[in-house]
């Protein structure tokens, strides 16, 4: 038996990676379609591959073919397929890619392989300016893939930012080598084993970082996914059914910072049907829904808890302020209408019972649950309505409801 090592001929090499790379674009255009959110993303990936894709085609044809294609596209090729690459992840991670990075890298690139194509400089040059530029564009692809390792990518990002690191590293040798005098031309055909090794560390490259897009961009979808299920879909509230899911968290959130909860309710919200029709009341519920995701911080829990009935937990809120706010809407409730679909304009009104969870560090000495801070609330808005409607009601403390 011969336990030798298999012979890899960089040729067989280059085509090999061409094709893996073509088929990894065309992986990533297909997905495309498929992926509205992420569209943009996959589409930038599907070009950085067939970029790699390029260059490593044209270079398997090294010798046979013009100079023009297998040097000069060839580079033009590979000094756009990461920042490209890069594009698609920060359009993934939705933070501004540094595109004055990338065109000074591409320019600086090429400057040498255009220099060394119509003028005939140094060959090492273009090795300089080629290499150098490819080191920064990967020192950056590498420190965001980094940056934005997500806990459920965690494994596969790391992988991808080492074997980033590592051909950054590996490009930066060659332009310092360069640098230091050693401009002789690579042949991407010759038989060499730095090659085989390089183009190895290619391979390693373009399937972490193809794996670790397409992972995040399944988490990504996931995470879209779960939380739309979350969604009540005519106001884009959290349902009712994700609220109890929240219930642990709050409770123990609360612990540490209190925190004020709202039930909130259309008055004579029968009415606004009759008038208006289902319809109508609909986009009246809606409204509301836009009304009470502004009126609140975004890390306030807005629920359309039934019907024409809303919760809001407003987090780490003293008694005083949640009377300020529950008045304030009130208030703002009443200054609203809303156009209907058929030109007609509606109104309304709330009512809202507000109660206020302290925490553990203050006198109380068991915490209250959830459920009992909410039929505290639901009671001031029962009082709320019985007082006539359109105002907003203060709950009975707990020690209170204690002692009756
Ligand atoms: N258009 C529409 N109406 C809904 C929806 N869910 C519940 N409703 C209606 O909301 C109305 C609630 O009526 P009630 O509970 O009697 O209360 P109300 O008329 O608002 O009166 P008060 O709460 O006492 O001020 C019912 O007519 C329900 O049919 C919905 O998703 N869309």
């Amino acid at each position: 038996m011969n336990l030798g090592f298999p012979r890899l001929d960089p040729p067989t090499l280059l085509f090999s990676v061409a094709i893996l790379a073509a088929m990894l674009g065309t992986v990533a255009f297909t997905m495309a379609r498929g992926n509205i959110g992420s569209q943009s993303a996959l589409r930038y990936w599907g070009k950085s591959m067939a970029c790699g894709a390029g260059t490593f085609f044209l270079w398997t044809f090294t010798g046979y073919w013009p100079f023009i294609a297998t040097f000069l596209i060839a580079n033009l090729f590979a000094i756009s397929a990461v920042p490209l690459g890069t594009i698609a992840y920060s359009k993934l991670f939705q933070v501004e890619p540094p595109k004055q990075v990338f065109q000074a890298t591409v320019l600086f690139g090429l400057a040498g392989v255009l220099g060394t194509y119509f003028f005939d400089t140094s060959r090492g040059i273009a090795i300089f300016t080629m290499n150098a530029s490819l080191a920064v564009q990967l020192a950056v692809m590498g420190h965001l893939v980094f940056r934005h390792r997500g806990e459920h990518t965690l494994g596969i990002s790391v992988l991808a930012t080492l074997v980033i690191a590592f051909l950054a590293l590996t490009h930066s040798a060659r332009a310092v080598t360069a640098i230091i005098g050693n401009t002789s031309a690579v042949i991407p055909t010759g038989n060499s084993i730095t090659l085989i090794f390089y183009y190895l560390t290619f391979v390693a490259y373009i399937s972490s970082t193809s794996i670790a897009l397409f992972a995040i961009n399944n988490e990504k979808n996931r995470r879209e996914t779960v939380e739309r299920l979350r969604r009540d879909g005519l106001t884009g509230l959290y349902t009712r059914t994700a609220f109890v899911e929240m219930e642990q968290e709050i409770e123990n959130a609360g612990r540490i910072d209190g925190y004020a909860l709202m039930m909130i309710d259309i008055d004579h919200f029968k009415s606004i049907n009759d008038r208006f029709g289902h319809g109508g009341g609909d986009v009246v519920l809606a409204h509301v829904g836009r009304l009470l995701t502004n009126a609140f911080r975004l890390s306030d829990i807005v629920v359309r808890y039934g019907g024409e009935e809303f919760c809001v937990v407003l987090r780490a809120c003293l008694e005083t302020d949640a009377e300020k706010y529950a008045s304030r809407l009130v208030k703002d409730a009443n200054a609203q209408t809303v156009r209907l679909p058929d030109g007609k304009t509606a109104r309304f009104t709330l009512s809202v019972g507000y109660a206020s969870a302290l925490p553990a560090s203050s006198n109380n000495t068991l915490p209250e649950s959830l459920q009992s801070v909410i039929n505290r609330a639901d009671a001031a808005l029962y009082k709320a309505k019985e007082a006539g409607r359109n105002q907003a009601v203060s709950a009975a403390p707990l020690e209170l409801l204690v002692a009756v």
